[in-house]
């Protein structure tokens, strides 16, 4: 590949750190170290190597978007850093062509003493604005930011998410020919999320190249053409991001289910709170709570299916967990092909496993790619379930018609419980990235978007008299 086509080239990059039992064996090694070889003494060591990155190669054109997965601690962040030019690789060779901007640590190159409009000034500068292009954006990153009202404020009174707003604001308004960002995306609400992917995709249509390290493989999917898969510092796979994302899964699965726990549920405590289903709090007013009688009915519908879909980086506290979640037809089949505008049960079978005072839920319908495409919670709908107990089964219909473009959609489910919902802060009990997944079917005409929108139509000739 020609350098011209080329934005960055990693050659054979490996990181060695040097990992010291304890403080002395550092200072035994700085001073014995030279003293045995003055003395011709044979060399002995005081620490063990670890290989955070082993011999990682691969290229990224201009203007391409490459993803780094991989599991906790698997030199993700390592590669980042040295691509950035902030971590001195111990073999190997990096090359990058172009004006680089890099969000690794989350308000890294800010000062917590200094306030939100000094950081963006002295940031801006650090990544190569004049003090005049600083000033010429500084509105538009604040715009961006959402944090306005504590400019003025020392950054240390900021939470991590505002401090997070505010970097990748500076950070993206920087106009970088490449832009790396460490796992930023995953912090802050939805909204902002959406709005760091709406710029990302800008500067990305403009011609940016964008290397960015994210836990969740759906915006790796949808975003990135090609990903670079890590395993213990071993570079596993490079190709296209679906196919390296399924080696991800495939690799990772079974080893992060582990982890996880209790996202299996023995037949045993799952049995027994059925057998103990609850009736509808008054508070709750859930939109179904089958009574005891109905036990039967949830049980016709097996779980397995969920539990396998599941098993994809689910994340739970062991405090309440989905055992089930199924679309249904009218006549409570289930199903897993929906007719455009077909009207829908999506059902979330709900186990507590502690009482929790009030319980929050919700879902967001993906495509293929990732993409939101639609979303709502128990907050949104005002029907969060109160007074929730231990060992007890809630189940929450949502009935509704899909009426999106024929193709193949996931549903995630989560289950919360909400601390400050005004900024989006949960305690997350259940969190389902890929509960189920249903295709859609083609409707009477072919749909130029992604969804019909239910619309009342009101045609009128203005010409007549
Ligand atoms: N300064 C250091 N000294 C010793 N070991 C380190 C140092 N920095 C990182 N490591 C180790 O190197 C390995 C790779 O770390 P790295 O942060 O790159 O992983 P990661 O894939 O980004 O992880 P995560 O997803 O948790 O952020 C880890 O085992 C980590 O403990």
């Amino acid at each position: 590949m020609s350098s011209d086509a080329l934005a960055i080239k990693v050659e054979g990059l490996s990181k060695c750190y040097q990992i010291y039992e304890n403080p002395q064996d550092r200072l035994k090694e700085a001073v014995c170290g030279p003293l045995r070889r003055v003395l011709g003494l044979p060399e002995h060591k005081y620490h063990r190597d670890f290989w955070a990155l082993r011999d990682v190669s691969f290229d990224v054109r201009k203007g391409e978007t490459v993803g780094i997965i991989g599991h906790n601690g698997s030199g993700k962040s390592t590669l980042l850093q040295m691509i950035a030019g902030t971590l001195a690789q111990t073999t190997g060779r990096v090359e990058v062509h172009g004006r680089v901007a890099a969000l690794l640590e989350l308000g890294s190159g800010f000062n917590p003493e200094f306030t939100g409009r000094e950081n963006v000034k002295m940031y801006g500068q650090l990544l190569g604005m004049t003090p005049d292009e600083v000033d010429a954006r500084y509105d538009e990153i604040v715009e961006f930011s959402e944090i306005k009202d504590f400019i003025d404020q020392p950054l240390k009174t900021y939470s991590s998410g505002m401090g997070m707003r505010l970097a990748f604001s500076v950070v993206a308004h920087v106009d970088p020919e490449i832009l790396i960002v460490d796992e930023a995306l995953s912090v802050g609400d939805v909204f902002f999320q959406a709005k760091c992917m709406a710029l990302l995709r800008k500067r990305m249509d403009s011609g940016m190249t964008l290397l960015f390290v994210s836990h969740d493989s759906g915006s790796v999917k949808s975003l990135c053409s090609r990903a670079v898969l890590l395993d213990h510092g071993n570079m596993l796979e490079v190709g296209e991001s679906d196919a390296v994302v399924e080696r991800y899964y495939s690799t990772f699965v079974g080893r992060r289910q582990r982890v996880v726990g209790r996202s299996d549920p023995t037949a045993s405590s799952v049995d027994d709170a059925f057998k103990s289903i609850v009736s509808s709090s008054e508070k709750a007013a859930l939109p179904v709570v089958p009574a005891a009688g109905d036990v039967s009915a949830l049980r016709e519908y097996d779980s397995a299916e969920f539990l396998e879909c599941a098993k994809f980086q689910r994340i739970q506290n062991g405090k309440a967990e989905f055992v089930n979640v199924l679309l249904l037809d009218a006549e409570g089949n289930r199903i897993r092909e929906v007719d455009f505008e077909e009207r829908i049960t999506l059902r979330m079978i709900l186990l507590a496993h502690e009482d929790i005072p009030v319980l929050a839920y919700g879902y967001h319908l993906r495509d293929r790619n990732g993409f939101d495409l639609a979303y709502s919670d128990s907050g949104i709908e005002d029907q969060h379930l109160y007074d929730v107990k231990a060992g007890h089964v809630y189940v929450v219909d949502w009935i509704m018609p899909l009426a999106f473009k024929e193709g193949d959609y996931t549903i995630s489910a989560v289950t919360a419980v909400p601390l400050d919902l005004t900024v989006g802060s949960v305690e997350t009990c259940d969190h389902v990235p890929i509960a189920l997944q249903f295709r859609m079917n083609r409707g009477r005409l072919p749909l130029y978007g992604a969804m019909r929108l239910d619309a009342a139509l009101q045609v009128r000739n203005c010409s007549e008299a």
